[in-house]
């Protein structure tokens, strides 16, 4: 009964917004649909005609109709905008490889009901890679990972087999990830701290009685839950009775030496042709022929494999483009992008339209015929340029107002500088110096963050150990030009400083900058672009100071470039000009 009553209560209210079915005028609507299907027109049309269709039917009919005739890539439909996955900062964990267990086992055959023992050791821990890739341009898919495990060792078998090894695990991550450690967990560096600490505390001198430093084995001989695997069936009083031989030293995997040095500080700023290791797996543990003596022939125990490493990493993406595009909100840098590139980025009549960095690329070389704009510091044609459209910056974002300051961090190795000014929105001066004035703030902040991690973390507070593996430094893989040492011979493997060296970035005020004065085509705009002009001007001859208020910031050649995006008027001279700059 309800079933009937409700279309009849909705009818008088809502009914052709809530349920179109419903309306005498859906049934032609469809019908219109169908027959323009039929004729083969434009998906876009096919929306527009239908929706006109309906509102033409309603008695108050006073929305305007829209020329479905008019369509323009820089004044486009919501379905035209690009699907948007873009994470640029994550924490993960990554687990290497837990080794397999050794086992314990003896030869029998025909005529042989007791052999010897012959257990094969434990297969080592799988290992962790990292590898920046041209491909990538989020860190989304690992984002949504927290937790990366490399696969653990196999345990040994019998007749002398071994564990097959754990599987390696690559994490791909975009060129321009900056990768840091947050924390580190080594099972084995944490237990031998312990040991020693134990032995301080029994007022033995380390040096005379560290008998592992000494003979490498520990002559404890008692059991020990986490180390030693029984032979199956082995009765609990055997636990206490038994005499267990020393436990041999904690062994690590040779893949060790190439690890990067703890804390790991990488700046994949080239893709990179190999990967590169970041923790290797642990070792496996012995099987029992390792444990046979004269008086033990046949030995009823083995060793269990090591635990893995964890690391905690934080991975940030700063995207690396040739041009990044600075300005306030609905400045119309959405619109220049689409205008120069082939991106879809969504562009609206409002503030904060862009809510996450997008990158275009000009195609400069298109491989048919001559192209007449050159690298001239390479000497050869350049194929492309990349520009990054970021989220609107508003004054005061350093005190977090707007989107804030982070999204900087993808323009802040860009080469080149294009502040975008709305000439329609007030003294575009002003708004060059809003600007200037943040990228300054945002200067300072960073400069702290890099004091503040170049003094060096202090991770004892929560109980982590720092690690230091032997001689360990990045790999010769990541590397390709190892340090030689004086005599001529390649070290590899030799401390190198090429990890941290290159977080250092010059100053913002250095790089070569231009203004993009967009809006053009509106009224009254060529006064405020004059007196734009006439500052860029003074700035370049010295007269007045530089917006960024620094004393040696980059002053060589202002340009003003007066454009209208949403025309794709005056936009063509931009590669040229960027191309200029990148010389300069
Ligand atoms: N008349 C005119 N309008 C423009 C021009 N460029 C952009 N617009 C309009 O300005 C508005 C904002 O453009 P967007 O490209 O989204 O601006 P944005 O700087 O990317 O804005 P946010 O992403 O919010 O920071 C849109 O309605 C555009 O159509 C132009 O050259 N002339
Ligand atoms: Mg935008």
């Amino acid at each position: 009964m309800s079933c009937f009553v409700a279309p009849r209560l909705l009818w008088s209210t809502q009914t052709p917004f809530l349920y179109p079915c419903l309306d005498s005028t859906w049934t032609a609507t469809t019908s219109t649909l169908r027959n323009a299907a039929r004729t083969r027109l434009p998906k876009h049309h096919l929306r527009r005609t239908s929706h006109q269709a309906t509102t033409a039917s309603t008695p108050q009919d006073a929305w305007p109709s829209v020329d479905v005739t008019k369509y323009d890539h820089l004044d486009p439909r919501p379905p035209e905008y690009s699907s948007n996955y873009f994470v640029d900062s994550c924490v993960v964990q990554l687990q290497a490889g837990a080794g397999g267990h050794g086992c314990i086992s003896f030869l029998r055959e025909k005529y042989v009901p007791n052999g010897p023992a012959d257990g094969g050791d434990g297969g080592t821990g799988g290992n962790v890679f990292i590898q920046a890739v041209k491909g990538e341009t989020s860190l989304h898919k690992i984002a949504r990972r927290p937790i990366v495990k490399a696969g653990r060792g196999k345990n040994g078998e019998g007749s002398q087999r071994g564990g097959k090894r754990g599987d390696d695990v690559l994490i791909q991550v975009p060129v321009g990830t900056v990768v840091r450690e947050v924390s580190r967990r080594d099972p084995l560096e944490e237990e031998t701290l312990a040991e020693r600490k134990a032995r301080r505390g029994y007022g033995r001198d380390l040096k005379e009685d560290d008998t592992r430093e000494d003979d490498g084995t520990d002559q404890t001989g008692k059991w020990r839950r986490d180390k030693w695997l029984l032979y199956p069936g082995t009765l609990p009083k055997y636990f206490t009775t038994a005499d267990f031989p020393a436990l041999p030293r904690p062994r690590r995997s040779n893949l060790v030496a190439s690890q990067p040095l703890a804390p790991i500080r990488l700046d994949l700023d080239e893709p990179m042709s190999s990967p590169m290791l970041l923790v290797a797996g642990s070792m496996g543990g012995l099987g029992n022929p390792h444990f046979v003596t004269k008086s033990i022939p046949r030995p009823k125990y083995g060793t269990k494999g090591e635990e893995g490493v964890t690391v905690k990493l934080q991975l940030e993406l700063k995207i690396l483009a040739d041009v990044g595009l600075v300005g306030l909100p609905n400045a119309g840098k959405s619109t220049l992008l689409r205008a120069l590139t082939r991106s879809r980025t969504r562009i609206g009549d409002w503030a904060f339209t862009t809510l996450s960095p997008n990158i275009g690329t000009v195609v400069l070389d298109s491989y048919r015929g001559r192209t007449h704009l050159t690298d001239s510091k390479k000497g050869e044609a350049r194929p492309n340029l990349t520009i990054a459209d970021i989220p609107g910056l508003i004054e005061g974002a350093h005190l977090d107002r707007g989107l804030g300051l982070g999204f900087l961090r993808h323009i802040e190795r860009a080469a080149v500088l294009a502040f975008v000014v709305d000439l329609s929105a007030g003294d575009a001066v002003a708004a060059l110096e809003a600007l200037w004035k943040e990228l300054g703030e945002y200067e300072k902040l960073r400069e702290q963050n890099l004091n503040s991690d170049t003094e060096g973390p202090a991770p004892d507070a929560q109980g982590l150990i720092p690690f230091q593996p032997f001689a360990s430094s990045i790999s010769p893989a990541f590397d390709p030009e190892p340090p030689s040492s004086e005599d001529g011979d390649v070290v590899l493997n030799a401390q190198s400083d090429r990890v941290l060296e290159p977080l250092r970035l010059p100053p913002i005020s250095a790089k070569p900058w231009l203004v993009v004065a967009t809006k053009a085509d509106l009224d009254a705009t060529q006064e405020n672009f004059a007196q734009l002009e006439a500052y860029l001007k003074r700035v370049q001859q010295g007269e007045e100071e530089h917006p960024s208020g620094k004393t040696n910031a980059w002053r060589r050649q202002m340009y003003a470039v007066p454009v209208s995006a949403l025309r794709k008027e005056g936009v063509q001279r931009l590669p040229e000009i960027v191309l200029e700059l990148l010389d300069a």
